[in-house]
């Protein structure tokens, strides 16, 4: 079974070497909707796959750091990288250009990690990101699988955020914590759900 929650952005790029001229030499900017598929092996205690409030945690902060936000392949040159961060407070630093195809696969990258990281308190099973889905117009999306990610060698530590995204998350900290418990750092998950008091 999937469950799906939908989240929006409005966020800015360009699009080096693709085929649109607009696309590629123009700092341009879409409303993002984003589609988050999930799955599991078994319901929990509230007979859901995963309460669709847990997603407004951890995993709303994550794609809201995309939100009035510029994101930038870091290819691009240092000039162009410089002037972006001294004159745009919110950015996002990613190994890949910020194509639909490359939001969806980072952001199924990042909510992986991210639920890898969660202690489930209500008796979920094995609940993971089965795609992600962004639509970057009314009229054409991107969706990125679990298997798509073999094609995707890049490491948490590969993608930053600017303080001023950071500042905006419920908690500050939250990347450097995904960022450690990954590396073996942390002896128990980082992100707690709230526990659940049962009737049943
Ligand atoms: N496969 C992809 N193709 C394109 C992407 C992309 O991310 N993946 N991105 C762009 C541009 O960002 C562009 O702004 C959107 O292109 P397009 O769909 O052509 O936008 P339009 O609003 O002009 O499309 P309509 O057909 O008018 O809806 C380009 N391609």
């Amino acid at each position: 079974m999937i469950i799906r929650k939908k989240f929006k952005f409005e966020g800015a790029h360009i699009v080096r070497d693709c085929s649109s001229d607009r696309c590629k030499k123009s700092l341009h900017g879409h409303s993002y909707v984003v589609e988050v598929f999930l799955s599991s092996n078994k319901l929990d205690f509230g007979h859901m796959i995963y309460d669709f409030g847990l997603t407004k945690g951890t995993i709303k902060d994550i794609i809201d750091s995309f939100d009035h936000a510029y994101a930038m392949w870091d290819k691009e040159s240092d000039e162009f990288k410089t002037f972006i961060r001294n004159n745009s407070e919110r950015y996002i630093e990613m190994p890949v250009s910020p194509s639909a195809e490359c939001f969806a696969l980072t952001l199924l990258f990042l909510i992986d990690k991210t639920l890898q990281a969660t202690e489930f308190k209500n008796g979920e099973g094995k609940v993971s990101v089965s795609s992600v889905r962004v639509h970057e117009t009314d009229t054409g999306y991107a969706e990125a699988f679990r298997k798509d990610l073999d094609w995707f060698t890049f490491e948490l530590a590969d993608v930053t955020f600017s303080q001023a995204v950071k500042d905006e998350w419920k908690d500050a900290e939250m990347y450097d914590k995904l960022l450690m418990y990954h590396k073996g750092e942390l002896d128990a998950k980082p992100f707690v759900n709230p526990q659940v008091e049962r009737i049943f």
